[in-house]
């Protein structure tokens, strides 16, 4: 479970996230779409603290992160893993010593993260890549070595910065059916930003609909609820994304 309270963020005088408030449910895969500028990745990095609020506060499976302090802080965002576009791996490392970076860091030993590294790259099919470097791998597979890091500690939450945006129609399908294993298998808790209706749709159960640092809409995607989004929200998002709504 997520809520984001009241939650502002300014970067200089530019206020990117204004007063936002948004409640995420436990086990849920939850998409935040938008155009560039809106202020997606923001709201995604204020739900782990990797940017602090100005204002409000973010409440992560029962913990209040604003409030947290030290060792606490840490243990809770512990359960909290994340993705990247650009997937963030360690070019110097192996698929399996990248995987293994976040047990190394919470010093869990040698022979249960070797169990924990080969259970995660067997759960996203590349066990047997786990000699490579990411150098000799395709962006989906690299993808899958990123989503391997981010199970290896057994997170609750999975938040996902355009997880699929570098990658051709075929890999995203294949990325996204990952994360919806991640979600039935484990129960964990997703959310997804994304420029692209098409992945929130295939895979989201709501959306929040960003702004100009806003919500705009929240709305629910079911077999029944798609043809309101197409109605309602799709035109106001491609309206954005094409229509250069920026700030700058
Ligand atoms: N660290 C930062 N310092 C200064 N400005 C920032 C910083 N991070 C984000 N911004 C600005 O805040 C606004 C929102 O950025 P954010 O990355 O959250 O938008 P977004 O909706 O994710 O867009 P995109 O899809 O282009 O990443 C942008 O105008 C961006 O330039």
């Amino acid at each position: 479970m997520i809520k984001i309270q009241n939650v502002s963020k300014r970067f200089g005088d530019y206020e990117a996230i204004k007063s936002v408030s948004l409640s995420v449910n436990h086990g849920e895969i939850y998409g935040v779409i938008g155009a560039s500028g809106a202020g997606k990745s923001t709201l995604l990095r204020l739900m782990n603290l990797l940017e602090s609020p100005d204002h409000g506060e973010v409440i992560v499976n029962d913990d209040s992160l604003t409030r947290l302090k030290g060792r606490r802080i840490r243990e809770a965002r512990q359960s909290i893993a994340m993705i990247f576009q650009q997937y963030n791996l360690l070019g110097n490392k192996t698929v399996y010593d990248n995987v293994g970076v976040p047990l190394e860091l919470s010093k869990v030993p040698r022979q249960e993260r070797e169990d924990r590294v080969m259970e995660s790259l067997q759960f996203v099919g590349l066990d047997h890549f786990k000699d490579q470097y990411p150098a000799q791998l395709s962006g989906g597979q690299k993808q899958r070595v990123a989503i391997a890091r981010a199970l290896v500690n057994q997170p609750k939450v999975l938040l996902c910065d355009e997880p699929t945006s570098s990658l051709d129609p075929n890999t995203t399908a294949e990325i996204l059916t990952v994360l919806k294993r991640i979600n039935e298998n484990f129960g964990v808790t997703i959310v997804i930003v994304s420029h692209e209706m098409e992945v929130i749709k295939s895979i989201c159960e709501r959306v929040t609909v960003m702004a100009n640092g806003e919500v705009y809409e929240t709305v629910e995607i079911e077999p029944a609820g798609i043809q309101k989004i197409d109605r309602s929200a799709q035109g106001f998002v491609e309206r954005l994304t094409h229509g250069g709504d920026h700030h700058a």
